[in-house]
């Protein structure tokens, strides 16, 4: 049994991730920490999520709980979650992270502290986004240097970073596929007299409205035809069950940097 702590249990993907720990049978949430300001900070967890008494309190001190989980999955902020990645750092502790839209210096942070941990970082923890990538690594290979590439993403109102950290991972796939640098190539939208398209150039696009979980498309158009690869996510379970399963593989893993595709199995396909 893997021994869960979850941070930022009042938020969205929290509250997915306390039901998806609680349903595990191979994992059990020990720990669920909310910031000091919060009002979830004192409740029951299980009744926060809208499920039955879990017997266990939310706190706001993740280190004065640290002998009490194994991993940590981590579905906050940047700022927040380097905060809470230090902790386990130096505690030796696991930790899954979610959390999107990490700058350049904060992304080489983590990748130092797994030299010390092992850590499992993905921007999107279902299935079905992992097998895409492998799909858009093929898709690059027969159709890329010969098409325009756009990446196109829509997600809910409250979504606070852009593009999401999925478009960007499956920009970096096409264009390292491709012997591209996604810095050097991408084109974050357009307005004005753009002139014509480069076609070495991966364009994104952004949608934020209403309730949607998570859609992504990447298109490779041809003149005459084109190619479309979508993901569709409806319910924000699939990326709990996801980060639960990613946890329970950490156990026996030795410190790096993993991702959801291996702990999925996906990295030799
Ligand atoms: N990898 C994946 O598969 C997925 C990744 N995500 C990513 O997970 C992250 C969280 O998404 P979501 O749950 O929708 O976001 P929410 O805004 O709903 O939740 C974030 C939570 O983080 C905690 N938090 C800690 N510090 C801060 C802070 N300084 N400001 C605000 N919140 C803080 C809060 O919980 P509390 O008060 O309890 O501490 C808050 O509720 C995002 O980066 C998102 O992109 C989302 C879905 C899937
Ligand atoms: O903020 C979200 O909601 C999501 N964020 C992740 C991302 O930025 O890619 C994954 C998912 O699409 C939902």
């Amino acid at each position: 049994m893997v021994n869960i702590a979850l941070v930022g249990v009042s938020g969205r993907m929290g509250l997915c991730l306390i039901k998806a720990a609680a349903l595990s049978d191979q994992a059990e949430l020990t720990v669920a920490v909310s910031r000091a300001e919060s009002l979830a900070v004192g409740k029951d967890a299980g009744e926060l999520a809208g499920i039955s008494t879990l017997g266990l309190q939310i706190g706001s001190d993740l280190a004065a709980v640290i002998d009490q989980f194994d991993v940590l999955i981590d579905f906050t902020r940047p700022d927040a979650s380097m905060h809470y990645i230090e902790i386990c750092r130096q505690a030796g502790k696991k930790v899954v992270i979610g959390t999107t839209g990490y700058s350049v210096a904060q992304k080489v942070m983590i990748a130092e502290a797994a030299k010390d941990i092992p850590i499992v970082l993905a921007p999107n923890f279902s299935v079905g986004v992992n097998l895409s990538l492998k799909l858009l690594e093929m898709a690059a290979k027969v159709m890329g240097d010969y098409t325009d590439i756009e990446i196109i993403e829509a997600h809910h109102r409250h979504k606070i970073d852009a593009p999401s950290g999925t478009a960007l991972r499956m920009g970096e796939v096409v264009a390292s596929t491709l012997g591209r640098d996604l810095k050097d190539c991408a084109i974050y939208g357009r307005e004005g007299e753009t002139g014509a398209r480069d076609r070495k150039t991966i364009g994104f696009s952004t949608i934020r409205a209403g309730d949607i979980v998570g859609e992504h498309t990447v298109m490779f158009a041809d003149e005459g035809e084109r190619v479309e690869i979508t993901h569709k996510a409806t319910s924000r379970m699939t990326f709990a069950n996801g980060a639960v399963r990613a946890a329970i593989w950490l156990e026996d893993k030795a410190p790096g940097l993993y991702d959801m595709q291996d702990v999925l199995g996906l990295k030799n396909c």
